[in-house]
């Protein structure tokens, strides 16, 4: 079964005639093309087409082997209105904006428009052999960027220097950053997601490092929290909390764990350390085209683990004034467990 057919099919059970992908990743994963924003695709009885503009004529050829109408709103808009008419046509209610769902209501007036939610996202779960190809490499990319960069992580250095050496060392090694480098020390690190700045870090600090590579539209994501000299007694209690509650909920991993449960777990345990207030997001996601997408690691998730998925599993606490810790692995689900793909060194502190 293609994954247009299996697309078809969640159509199908979504009571939809046909689907107007609008979501970049989305449009990535069913036509190929790589054009982000500037692409859409409708799936509409046998077949799907791809919708984008001259700009993009000759890179949409080499990418996707979908039919291709070089157009732009609204003549997008009116090509794909005959095909429509009588058919309740899907839209990707978390992706189209309210403008984009008016042009489609006033170019459509023969189609019934239903909000959907997640059905590309749902096939994207399960990673095929040449998306975990482009994953490992990412990580592996970022894996070595860390290994390098991580000598210059010292007293005097500045929170954007580190960063800026991280990305260097990634796109010199062919991948782009995944998202912008988090480095935050000292009491930025209460910020989960600080943004490396032009402070100079101090002997006795923690740094926290999240960072990843893109790699053929793939991501990776790793977090490492390092010390800067000796970090004293509250900071080094944290960091310990944090890295058992990680490596306790890496060890549960396998298919057929509710992702809920095992966010429960590492939770339970940072309660059990007094520190479950601090810990002030979800256990972790799924890594794909998007850096965050399914399955979701939260509390109130209903998602089940299968193999091919690919997770991250990362705790990490936060308190103001003092700093924070965040320990992060990028997870492969297997038939069997798990296998972790990020190797960069943890501290033991
Ligand atoms: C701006 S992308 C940063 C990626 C980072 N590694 C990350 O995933 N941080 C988590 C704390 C996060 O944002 N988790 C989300 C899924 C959440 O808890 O809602």
């Amino acid at each position: 079964m293609t994954q247009l057919d299996s697309l078809r099919a969640a159509l199908g059970r979504a009571g939809v005639d046909a689907l107007w992908i609008s979501d970049p990743a989305n449009v990535r994963a069913v036509s190929g093309f790589t054009g982000g924003k500037d692409g859409k695709v409708l799936v509409a009885g046998d077949g799907a087409t791809l919708y984008t503009d001259a700009r993009y004529t000759v890179q949409a050829q080499e990418e996707s082997a979908l039919p291709q109408v070089i157009a732009r709103p609204p003549e997008t808009y009116r090509h794909a209105a005959g095909a429509l008419q009588g058919l309740r046509v899907g839209f990707e209610a978390d992706r189209l904006t309210v403008a984009e769902l008016d042009d489609l209501r006033e170019h459509w007036p023969g189609a019934d428009l239903v909000p959907t939610r997640g059905l590309v996202q749902a096939l994207r779960r399960r990673k095929s052999g040449a998306e975990l190809a482009h994953i490992r490499e990412a990580q592996r990319i970022a894996d070595a960027a860390f290994a390098g960069v991580r000598p210059s992580i010292q007293a005097g250095a500045r929170e954007l220097d580190i960063a800026l050496e991280l990305e260097l060392a990634m796109r010199r090694a062919g991948a782009q950053s995944a998202f912008e480098i988090i480095v935050a020390s000292g009491p930025n690190g209460a910020r989960p997601h600080g943004v490396a700045s032009t402070r100079v870090i101090r002997d006795g600090e923690l740094v926290t490092v999240d960072m990843g590579a893109r790699v053929g539209g793939y991501h990776s994501d790793m977090t490492r929290t390092v010390a800067v000299g000796d970090p004293g007694a509250e900071l080094r209690r944290m960091y310990r909390a944090v890295l058992e509650a990680e490596e306790t909920a890496i060890a549960a991993v396998r298919p057929g764990v509710r992702a809920a449960d095992l966010d429960r777990v590492a939770r339970d345990l940072l309660t059990g350390h007094g520190l479950g207030e601090a810990f002030a997001h979800s256990l972790g996601h799924g890594v794909g085209l998007d850096v965050h997408e399914g399955p979701s690691l939260r509390d109130v998730s209903e998602d089940v683990l299968e193999a091919g998925m690919v997770i991250t599993i990362e705790p990490g606490v936060y308190v103001p004034g003092v700093g924070g810790v965040r320990i992060e692995d990028l997870v492969l689900v297997t038939e069997t467990g798990h296998e972790v793909l990020s190797t960069s060194v943890k501290e033991r502190l």
